[in-house]
């Protein structure tokens, strides 16, 4: 390729890793330049818990202004935390190959969860967390907390929290899974839709040298799990902070899905299975695997998830 291409991203370490293995595989698979544009966003700045921010977007907004802007020409994003509604202007050019989409523990002296005394203190902000914890551990004392990854390790390591609950993608990406004491099984705990997977997105109209380049990373299981996860997100009109767990997985044809809705005091919840069996070209893959999701989420809202949990 002749021209650089700039990824824009935010400062946080993780940003900064998945950014930079991002650029790495460009770099390797097209010998294109890349440059790193560090761009400050609302979710990085604010020290309001996650949960009142609205969830949606406050990581993915100011990127997407940089993109719209022509500061950048890609920008790498966690999918969990992007909106689903699609931006105008701006396309998923890519999917890449989804890292471990499971929840782990990270526990003071390596305890399991089941180990932990009576009444130990959990840290996290996330909804779903908080009702999956407390439908297994209803005596266990949740706090609330927020920060970075290494913030949230040092609760434990530096001895205020007995533990904490974070994703293991994130701790691959920088490293840290030696720090886990216990991984939670996707069958037991779903995680939230599109967990572990990144999304590279640019403008709708790109060169086509760059377009190719970005083929090129994209992984149709990953992307096919990832619609059918994140449908259930867009029709139960929740945002990403909702107590919603979704995992879908691809066993030779069959698309598998399965979406949990949980009361936020982990007493009740909701679950629906459902599967499809993919045939046709590449776009009727697509169109069934978000059909899935709406089953899945049309279940779901006529068991009354919409009145077990805050959706949105
Ligand atoms: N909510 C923040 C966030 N967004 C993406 C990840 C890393 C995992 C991923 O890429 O899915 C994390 C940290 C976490 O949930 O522990």
């Amino acid at each position: 390729m002749s021209t650089t291409i700039r990824i824009g991203t935010r400062g946080s370490a993780l940003a900064l890793a998945q950014t930079g293995q991002i650029a790495d595989r460009i770099r390797a698979s097209s010998g294109a330049e890349v440059e790193i544009i560090s761009i400050t966003t609302e979710g990085d700045t604010s020290r309001a818990s996650l949960s009142s921010l609205g969830g949606t977007g406050v990581f993915a907004s100011a990127l997407r202004e940089a993109l719209l802007a022509g500061e950048c020409d890609l920008v790498v994003h966690s999918l969990k935390d992007l909106p689903t509604a699609p931006a105008e202007g701006l396309v998923i050019g890519a999917i890449p190959k989804r890292a471990d989409a499971r929840d782990a523990l990270i526990a003071r002296d390596g305890l399991t969860l089941e180990a932990l005394a009576e009444g130990a203190t959990v840290g996290t902000g996330s909804p779903r967390r908080i009702a999956q914890l407390r439908s297994l551990r209803p005596d266990l004392d949740i706090r609330d907390i927020r920060g970075n990854i290494d913030t949230r390790i040092g609760f434990v390591t530096h001895g205020e929290l007995d533990a904490v609950v974070l994703a293991a993608a994130g701790l691959g990406r920088l490293g840290r899974l030696d720090v886990v004491s216990e991984f939670f099984e996707l069958s037991h705990n779903p995680t939230a839709p599109g967990q572990g997977a990144l999304a590279l997105e640019t403008r709708q109209k790109i060169p086509g040298d760059l377009a190719r380049v970005l083929q090129g990373l994209d992984h149709q299981t990953t992307r096919l799990t990832v619609l059918a996860e994140r449908e259930v997100l867009a029709r139960l009109e929740a945002g990403c902070a909702a107590p919603v767990g979704a995992t879908a997985l691809i066993d030779s044809d069959l698309l598998l899905l399965t979406a949990t809705v949980y009361s936020v005091d982990g007493s009740q919840k909701l679950t629906a299975s459902h599967g499809a069996v993919l045939d046709g070209s590449p776009a009727d893959r697509n169109a069934e695997a978000i059909e899935l999701g709406r089953r899945a989420a049309d279940e779901l809202l006529s068991s009354g998830a919409a009145e077990l949990a805050p959706l949105s």
